[in-house]
């Protein structure tokens, strides 16, 4: 299968190389990674060791069979636009927080476009090294729930590659589910400072389950069966699991780079919502801050 990765970074590398494994992989990033990849390959570390030769590029090429998204979700909008000029029939996002599926659907008509979640960690080392600093799974299906050929078509070349996954059937739940844990653990974090681990007590805990609870409430009011005790148990599920891990926003923050905040607490932000609502205002002060939200 030809497939290209649109946002080559953390964990475009890593996917992509791990699926290069077996497909026609194109990377598409920016030039300092495009050329150590061009000249001596990708180095996958960590959890999975691996080197592999993945065409790379800093334009989508004319043409592919699947096309993975990883770009963050503040340039989804823009990677849509830049798909919609690739002749791609299938599009999968495995970025976080809610709306990447819309914005992309919403560009390219007549393309299917897949939802994905993915508990992989990925951390770009440097120009052509990927850190694998956690295998998970990625879990893929039709962003409107139920069954999908394009979906078993690409677990099946995940398969091949030996990428765990699941072809899933309810993707609106499953991307409900994982926005909890983000709303609840990245903004916490990233404005306290701390690991995850620190939301493991009160009163850490208690905000992370108060955001968690908000969003299971609005996924009910969009139709999705999320209860508020899964929402809470994912969330200290994860807390558990990745206790002394940086969340992507705290690492955000401590680099100086622009968060997803929009797509995952800022997405749920509203009067129903004044936990959301008070951790997005937060972190977007900081950005405005910072100058980060001008582009
Ligand atoms: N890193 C992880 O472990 C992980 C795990 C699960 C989900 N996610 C989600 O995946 C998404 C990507 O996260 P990440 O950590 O890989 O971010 P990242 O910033 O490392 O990677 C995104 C890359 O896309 C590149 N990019 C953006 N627009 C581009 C363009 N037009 N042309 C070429 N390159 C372009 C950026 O330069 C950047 O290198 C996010 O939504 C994140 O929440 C990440
Ligand atoms: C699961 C998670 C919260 C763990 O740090 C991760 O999705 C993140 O950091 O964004």
């Amino acid at each position: 299968m030809d497939v290209v990765v649109f946002g080559a970074g953390s964990l475009g590398s890593l996917v992509g190389g791990l699926l290069a494994r077996e497909h026609d992989v194109t990377l598409v990033g920016r030039a300092a990674h495009v050329e150590r990849v061009r000249a001596s390959g990708l180095r996958i570390e960590g959890e999975v060791e691996a080197t592999v030769h993945p065409a790379a590029r800093t334009t989508l090429p004319a043409r592919a069979d699947l096309a993975l998204v990883t770009v963050k979700s503040f340039d989804t909008e823009r990677a849509a636009r830049a798909l919609a000029r690739c002749d791609v029939p299938t599009v999968l996002s495995l970025q976080n927080g809610l709306d990447n599926e819309a914005t992309l659907a919403a560009h390219l008509d007549g393309r299917t476009v897949l939802a994905g979640t993915c508990t992989y960690g990925a951390r770009l080392l440097g120009p052509g090294r990927v850190a694998c600093t956690g295998v998970g799974e990625v879990a893929l299906g039709a962003r409107e729930g139920g069954p999908s050929v394009a979906a078993d078509r690409t677990g099946r070349a995940f398969e091949r590659a030996g990428v765990e996954h699941v072809v899933a059937e309810d993707m609106p739940r499953r991307v409900w589910e994982k926005l909890a844990v983000n709303a609840g653990v990245n903004a916490a974090t990233a404005l306290a400072r701390v690991p995850n681990g620190a939301l493991s007590d009160p009163p850490g805990r208690d905000v992370a389950h108060a955001a968690a609870r908000e969003v299971a409430q609005s996924a009910r009011g969009e139709g999705i069966d999320l209860t508020e005790a899964r929402a809470v148990a994912s969330v200290d599920r994860v807390v558990r699991a990745t206790a002394s891990n940086r969340s992507s926003m705290l690492q955000d923050v401590e680099r100086g780079t622009r968060t997803e905040i929009d797509a995952i607490n800022g997405r749920i932000a509203g009067p129903d919502a004044p936990v959301n609502a008070t951790l997005a205002a937060l972190v977007r002060t900081w950005e405005d801050a910072e100058g980060l939200r001008e582009s």
